[in-house]
């Protein structure tokens, strides 16, 4: 692999800093601004080179001393070289560039740096466990020792042999590959197999229950901060419609504000837990339908909702969803996003028909990682 040796320029977006090299712009892990370091190109594209720190020639006093031997090489982390105070900061700038016109100042949200995740994907290579490398499905050996991140009982080591068992419905006639993963998530205290077992979370005195394989925020300590900031945004009496609700969570949660609630996902099992959790928790005037909120409108549904809470999937909302929040004109839009930039490009569409940012809050759900959960108030102007 091509090493070369550069004067990092600028933090970039992704967890990366830039800097130029015969004419490429090469985004590079592991390094600061100010820094001159020896790096190694893992990924060379026709334009872009992306590579990693394997030596420090300049040290920026921002540098830390890092607290896990994968960093670097782990896909996972991109801010272990910096104090936490410093990646908010970061954080918050990154941001700030994304809306320029918004005046006002980004607030944020955050929380323990460490053993925060809730849940765990550990990958099995050869039957041995641990991360794959940033690029690539080859496994850092170094990952498996412990995952600052991770919940102490979600470790490896933490883990029992009954979570460890390979996956049933590989049939290894089919299945050539020699690579497999394990996903465990924390069921209140105890760990259960993501993809096999209910999850149990108690959220604001509320019990939701997420399905094998049905989405549930990770972040265990701001689950609650999280769903209060958009709690603070209702008034009493609101008419919601949730989309991409998942297990229900948000509305549950917020029902001393909520006098109707429609929630839509694609998960039909997360759907059915979405009706169970709200009954359990004695709400019985909710209702919730599959959708794949891509493909099929959602009228006629909408129009006694002008409440919309959004929380989608990476790919942010589409043509379609844009189209029918500007047939409906709900009055306040709250979106959640765990993409900035495709939150940056739903925020310019739904300006366009009339939508004005009214708050942004950095919710740091993913501390150490290049990731981070955006939740915007956006209000009707034109109503
Ligand atoms: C970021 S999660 C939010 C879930 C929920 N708000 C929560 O906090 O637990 C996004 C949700 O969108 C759902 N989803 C993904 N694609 C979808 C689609 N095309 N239509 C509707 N829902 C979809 C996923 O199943 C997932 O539950």
């Amino acid at each position: 692999m091509k090493k070369i040796r550069l004067k990092l320029e600028k933090w970039a977006h992704g967890g990366y800093t830039l800097s130029h090299h015969e004419g490429h712009p090469v985004f590079v892990t592991g390094g600061i601004p100010g820094e001159e370091v020896e790096l190694v190109i893992e990924k060379d594209g026709k334009k872009e080179w992306f590579g990693r720190v394997l030596e420090v020639h300049e040290f920026s006093p921002q540098r830390i001393k890092i607290d896990c031997e994968a960093f670097g090489e782990c896909g996972g982390c991109s801010y272990r070289h910096i104090s936490y105070e410093k990646e908010l900061e970061l954080k918050l700038s990154l941001l700030k560039e994304l809306f320029p016109d918004f005046k006002k100042q980004i607030s944020l949200i955050s929380g323990p740096s460490s053993h925060y995740r809730n849940n765990v994907q550990w990958q099995i290579v050869d039957g041995k466990p641990g991360f794959y490398e940033r690029f690539s499905h080859d496994l850092v050996e170094s990952s498996a020792k412990e995952c600052l991140n991770l919940d102490s009982k979600l470790q490896w080591k933490a883990l029992s042999n009954e979570i460890k068992k390979p996956k049933q419905s590989l049939n290894p006639k089919f299945h050539k590959s020699k690579s497999d993963s394990i996903q465990a998530r924390i069921s209140l205290d105890k760990v259960v197999p993501y993809e096999k077992e209910n999850t149990l979370f108690l959220i604001k005195g509320k019990t939701i229950y997420a399905p094998p394989n049905g989405f549930f925020q990770i972040n265990q300590f701001l689950i609650e901060p999280w769903i209060d900031k958009i709690g603070s945004w209702l008034s009493t009496s609101e008419k919601v419609l949730e989309l991409f609700c998942g297990s229900g969570s948000i509305g549950i949660c917020l029902n001393d504000k909520i006098e109707s609630l429609m929630g839509y996902e694609s998960h039909p099992k997360s759907i059915q837990f979405a009706k169970k959790n709200a009954s359990k928790n004695g709400i019985d005037h909710y209702l919730y339908e599959v959708k794949d909120l891509y493909t099929q409108k959602i009228d006629p549904a909408p129009k006694g909702y002008p409440t919309w809470i959004v929380n989608p999937p990476r790919a942010g909302l589409n043509p379609l969803l844009l189209e029918q929040v500007e047939k409906y004109k709900p009055k306040k839009l709250i979106y959640s996003s765990c993409n900035a930039s495709t939150l940056r490009r739903d925020a310019m569409g739904l300006e366009k028909i009339g939508y004005e940012i009214k708050e942004i809050v950095l919710v740091d759900f993913f501390p150490r990682t290049a990731h981070y959960e955006v939740l915007i108030l956006f209000g009707n102007i034109q109503r």
